[in-house]
Parts: structure tokens; sequence; C-alpha cells
């Protein structure tokens, strides 16, 4: 029931400002974000402990090499020199202090820093020649930096065959030459390498050193960090150490319940939290002390029938308004499976929250009003129930159960449940559900009549024998879990954890995730270890596609990291692009969508400003052919292909690759006008 998000509260009915709901920019304070400043902003401060000061001392003696060997087996090789001294002026330091950094991050610290810094300027910071340097010649040949620190070096030998160099008991170090090599863009002046197989894909390429979100400068302009380094270390342990993902999952899950996330949606007041709340509370999931609490503070403030709904309702001022405004996540479980409920809020003004709800399900329950009027308000006149079920399945959810609730209010009418079904099934199948996927259960959240076992209603009992809702979600198909596919999360939520590091959550949509891995926030692509992990808030060491997590991160600022972006694997990158072309179905829109049309995009729980920049093609809405290339419009309940622009790049996948990350939503002032699925990336 854990609920992390600040976005609650708000109002989202037409414009709000998005860089404070969904993450923000550090630009808006600093060029610079403070992991960037540290990188490459020079701190006096580290470089206090100046060897040189120590070496004019006379009380220090000479070693000779032998004596460096043979007595100081665990030296430590680390020597600093005062940079200060070099008289370099501000850039400089800061480009021998980057070198420094990308040379450390690959020698360790084996190599006296004196040697480092020699053969950096002799290479006038180049690190990658500086790095040649050092491990292809001997040491004799690397100057020290300042005159009288060259006596305390300690010898580099070159094994010649392997060009590996031993330096004392030094770990082994590969030089990068052996390595495939790709050159990517320049940074003043110096070629930088990337490894093969840290895939640069094209679209990423451009900005693959960027640092703040809201960053768009080119990265010719930013510096490489040392990605490639842990990325090597990423392949090589990914090749030493690692069971196959599905062999990790049948190990960890074998002989647990399957997991099933199920959002629960529908028009405002339709009963949905209720409903969930009685069913957890039938279940035992709620203790009666609790329970005996909602029922005594809810007659207080006039809203007893509340009382269910406060299971799920956790915020005063939900409880006050006696609307649902966040996702209410709780769990319970039926004879198979294990079941995460996300309680959605129906108020359209909260339409985004619902959205972030329904992207991490894997199946839906419909919750609709039986009351007279009331269901007709809820899908006739603009309501939400056609909304949320567009929604829903527009995000991939082809499973849904349909609670026809409140039919205490209608006498328990057959003929009610009857009229709500045929009008329900008419609409589902032209929003793409097939019938054999629709479930619909008659049921009262208020009476718990028809939760958990058959009804006791006589009334109810007259008409009806098939399953209670309990059977009927106990039923759904668990979806594969793509578990062998490259990692890929879209986070949901980022909060400050307590100790070190920071949490993201989302949702896996493939791959696995082990505690201490290294894994790419993308847009950005900054590298972050993983700290901990956390699944329903219980720690774990793993988790896997189709798990919501909570992950602690650790070498990445928050500032960073925000909503909406993607956790990829290192290697294999979730592509990452501005333009798009997707296959829309259009579905209201009050004046027809035409080249420029500016839109709200909705990619799982990312939020961008975007346009339609080309109608490519109308197509026939029942068979897909092509009606008219280049069409002038496109009006209500088209399916077009379009070429859409989205403000910044995001990270996006290709439908047919990747289901969960092909899908868009397109909204304009708090409606919602079309979903699509991403057929093209293109990269420019
Ligand atoms: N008679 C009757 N009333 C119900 C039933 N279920 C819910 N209600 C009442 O309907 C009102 C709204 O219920 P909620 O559970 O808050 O509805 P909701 O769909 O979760 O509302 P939002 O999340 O804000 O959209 C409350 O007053 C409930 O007591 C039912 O089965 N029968």
């Amino acid at each position: 029931m854990a609920r992390h998000r600040n976005i609650r509260n708000r109002s989202y009915s037409d414009d709000y400002d998005y860089d404070d709901v969904y993450g923000h920019s550090v630009e808006e304070d600093s060029c610079l974000s403070p992991s960037d400043a540290s990188q490459w902003l020079y701190d006096r401060s580290k470089n206090q402990q100046a060897i040189s000061q120590f070496l004019e001392s006379d009380d220090i003696q000479e070693e000779t090499e032998e004596e460096v060997v043979n007595t100081r087996p665990g030296l430590e090789r680390r020597e600093s020199i005062d940079i200060r001294s070099l008289n370099l002026n501000e850039e400089n330091e800061a480009k021998l202090m980057s070198c420094l950094d990308e040379l450390r991050n690959i020698l360790g610290d084996t190599i006296p820093e004196n040697n480092l810094v020699q053969a950096i300027l002799n290479h006038n910071f180049d690190y990658n020649k500086a790095l040649d340097e050092i491990l292809n010649n001997n040491s004799k040949d690397v100057k020290p930096a300042q005159e009288n620190s060259k006596n305390t070096k300690p010898k580099l030998v070159i094994d010649q065959v392997s060009a590996i160099p031993l330096v004392d008991k030094a770990p082994i170090i590969t030089t990068r030459s052996n390595i495939p090599k790709v050159i990517a863009p320049k940074f003043e002046g110096s070629d930088v390498e990337i490894i093969k197989g840290f895939k640069l894909n094209q679209a990423s390429a451009g900005n693959s050193c960027s640092s703040t979100p809201r960053d768009q400068s080119p990265a010719t302009e930013r510096p490489f960090k040392s990605d490639c380094n842990i990325i090597e270390d990423k392949i090589n342990k990914i090749k030493e150490n690692k069971l196959d993902p599905e062999s990790q999952y049948s190990n960890e899950r074998g002989s647990e319940k399957e997991h099933l996330y199920i959002v629960v949606v529908g028009h405002v007041d339709a009963g949905k939290s209720t409903l969930m709340g009685h069913l957890l509370c039938k279940l035992g999931e709620v203790s009666q002390r609790t329970l005996h609490k909602y029922e005594q503070e809810s007659k207080k403030i006039g809203k007893q029938s509340f009382m269910y709904a406060w299971v799920l309702d956790e915020t005063g001022e939900e409880r006050v308004r006696g609307i649902t405004m966040d996702v209410g996540r709780a769990q319970f479980e039926t004879k198979t499976k294990k079941v995460i409920i996300l309680d959605a809020p129906g108020h359209a003004d909260f339409i985004p929250n619902m959205i972030t709800g329904a992207g991490q399900a894997d199946v839906a329950l419909l919750v609709v009003d039986a009351t007279r009027g009331e269901f007709e308000s809820g899908f006739d006149f603009g309501g939400q129930t056609r909304e949320h079920a567009l929604l829903v399945r527009s995000l991939g959810v082809s499973q849904l159960a349909v609670a026809i609730n409140k039919l205490d209010t209608t006498n328990w009418s057959e003929e009610r449940f009857n009229e709500i079904s045929k009008k329900l099934k008419i609409f589902l199948k032209q929003a793409g559900y097939k019938d054999s996927d629709v479930t619909f259960v008659p049921c009262s959240g208020l009476t718990g009549e028809n939760l958990i076992k058959a009804p006791e209603e006589p009334k109810l009992l007259q008409w009806y024998n098939g399953p209670c809702l309990l059977d009927v979600i106990d039923k759904f198909n668990v979806p594969q879990r793509p578990v062998s596919k490259p990692l890929r999360m879209s986070i949901n939520d980022v909060f400050k954890a307590t100790g070190s590091g920071f949490c993201v959550a989302g949702r896996i949509e493939n791959g696995v995730i082990n505690k201490g891995d290294k894994v790419m926030v993308c847009p950005t692509k900054e590298i972050a270890e993983v700290r901990s992990i956390a699944i329903n808030d219980l720690s774990n060491n793993i988790a896997f596609a189709g798990d919501q997590v909570a992950v602690t991160l650790s070498g990445v600022d928050i500032q960073n990291v925000a909503i909406g972006y993607i956790l990829s694997d290192p290697v294999q990158q979730i592509p990452i692009s501005s333009r798009f072309e997707a296959r829309l179905v259009v579905f209201n829109v009050k004046v027809p969508i035409t080249k420029g049309f500016p839109v709200l995009l909705h990619h799982q729980s990312l939020v961008e400003s975007a346009h339609i920049i080309k109608l490519k093609a109308l197509l026939n809405k029942s068979t897909g052919e092509l009606i008219k290339k280049n069409p002038r419009c496109l009006g209500n309940n088209s399916v077009a292909v379009v070429n859409i622009e989205v403000s910044r790049p995001i990270c996006i996948e290709r439908y047919k690759d990747v289901k969960e990350l092909g899908r868009v939503m397109l909204r304009v002032s708090g409606v919602t006008i079309a979903a699509g699925l991403i057929t093209d990336i293109y990269y420019t």
C-alpha cells in the first residue's frame, strides 16, 4: 500500500506544470548537475595531501625499486601530486582531473598518480594516448610530473606478449587496445572510444553523455564518462557468472504462486474502493480492529458508507472528499495467484494517475454502478467508463472483468444486469476486447454479495449461478514474463530512501534485475548500481519481468532521474528518439487532426508535449487496408498512420519489440483523443 509519489493532491484538469509533476530540470537551478559538477570541476580539497610537500622534506629516504617490490607488497600506489604546482589554467586543470579519473577507472591504484599526470600532459589531455603510453611503454619512458618525484616511482614491467602491465602484485589489467573499438563523437579534439557491444544506437549516440534530464546539448560538447568500463565489466560478469534468466526465474519463482497485477478502473463513485476494501476485509487482509477504527472515524465525519473504501483511500484528503486521488495498492491471494490490486482514481482530474496504475497492470477490473441513471452518466455522457476501458486497452491490457456493482440499489434486477452487460459488450468489442476475454459479474461492494463466495441473496440466486468475483480473478491468465529479454523497467516514481541512494519504483517490462547490477538510466544514459530491490515492500535479491518493484540506486544523482524514465540494460540499450511513426486509432476529436496538431503524449508514466508532423495514411478500420495516402485530416473513429515528434528525446520501443513500451496515448485538454502503436522509430 505504499504510495510515494508526491503528485497526489494535484488537480490535473487542464494544463499543469509537468516539470513539477514528472520530475524537474536541474537546468533551472544550475547549468551543471551535482554529479557532473563533482566529476568535472576541479576540487582543490581533493589534493591537499600533495606528495611534493613530503618529498621536499629531508626526512624521507629514497627507496630502491627492489625495496618497493620486496618490502612493501601491499603498497598503496596512489601517490597524489599537487596539481596547483603545475600552473595549469582552470580548463586544463579540469581536463587533467577528468583524464585522471578515466585512467584510474581502468588502472585503479596500480600506477602512481604522478606517472599518470605526466602521461596525460605528454599527450595534451588525450587520455587514450596517455593510457597507451602507460600500458605499452616501460616505466622509464613515463616521466614523472615533477623532477623530485621520479625517485619514488615503482617499476612498471610490461609483458610484451599479452601487453599486460605487471606492477608488483597489482591486479592484471587488460589493455583497452585488445578490445574492438568504435569511434564515438569527438570531445574537444580527442577520440573517445566505446567498447563494441556497448551498442551505440543511432538515436542514442547523440546524447550518450548528457547527464541532466532536460539537457539537449549535443554529446560533442559534453565529456564522456567511465560508462564504457562499467559496461565492459558488466559484459565480463554476465559471461562469467550469470545463470540464464529462465533458470533464475524457475529457481526463484518455481514453487510460488504467480503474481497478477490488476488495475481497478471505472467512473467516479462507481464503488471501486468500497468493492476492493470489502473484498480485502472478507479475505482477512484487514484486521477487525482496523475496520472498527475506520467505522468509528468515518461515522464521526458523517461518511460511514465509505468505511470499506478507507482500506484503500489512505490519505486524509481522500477520506474527507470521499474520492480516490492516487493509485491505492494492496494484495491478497486466490487459490492459484498472488494478486496485487492497483485501485485507480475515477475522477477525470486524476486520469494521469489512473494511467500510471493501468500501465503497471496485467489485467483490469472495470467497475460500473448499476444504479438507474448512474450507469448512464458514467457511460453515455462523457463519463469515465468508456475512457478508462479504452485507455486500459490502449495500454495493452486485454483481459477484463466487469463488476456490475451496486446491484442492491436495483433490487438485484436481472433485467438491469442484462441491459448493462449488453451495452458494454458492444462497446468493449469495438474497443478491441475479445468476447472471450471479458467476464461480467453482478455484485455489491457495500453488502459484500458475490465477492468471495456464491451469493446468498435469494433475489440474485434466482437468476445467477456464475462465478463470484474472487473466482473470476483467479481465472485470469497470467501473461508470459519476458525474463530473457534485455532489461527495461519503466519508472513511475522517484523518491528519497532512508540511508544512502534513492529509490525508483516501477514495473519491469522485460528482463531481470539483480542486486549489484549496473543499469543504465535512460534517456540520460547514466550508469547506476542497484543497491537493493523491494517487491511489494519486501526486500529481494532479484526481480523479474512483470514485477512491480522499488529499486535503490547509487551512482547517479536523484536530480537526474525522473518519472517516465527507463532503467535499461547498459549493453542492449533502449532506443531513444524524438520522432517515430505510429498507427493511431482516433477516438473523439472536437476538431479534425491535421498536420502540426499539438497533443500531450502519454507513454507509460511519461507525459511530453508533441506534434503530429505528418499524416501518412488513412486505413480501413476493420481490415487495415489503405484508404488514402497523405490524408489532409483525421476525423473521429479513424485509423491512420502518422509521424509524431516529441519535444525532446524519449525512450521508446517498437510495439512489435516490446509491447508495453510501444504504445502511446494522445490527449488534448484533458481528453484522450487517440491511442497508438509505435511502428517505426526515426533517428536523425
Ligand atoms: N448501495 C451501494 N452503495 C455503494 C456500493 N459500493 C459503493 N457504494 C457507495 O458509493 C460511494 C462511492 O464509493 P467509492 O468506493 O468511494 O467509489 P470509487 O469508485 O472508489 O470512487 P473514486 O475512486 O473516487 O472514483 C460510497 O458512498 C459508497 O458507500 C454498493 O455496492 N451499493
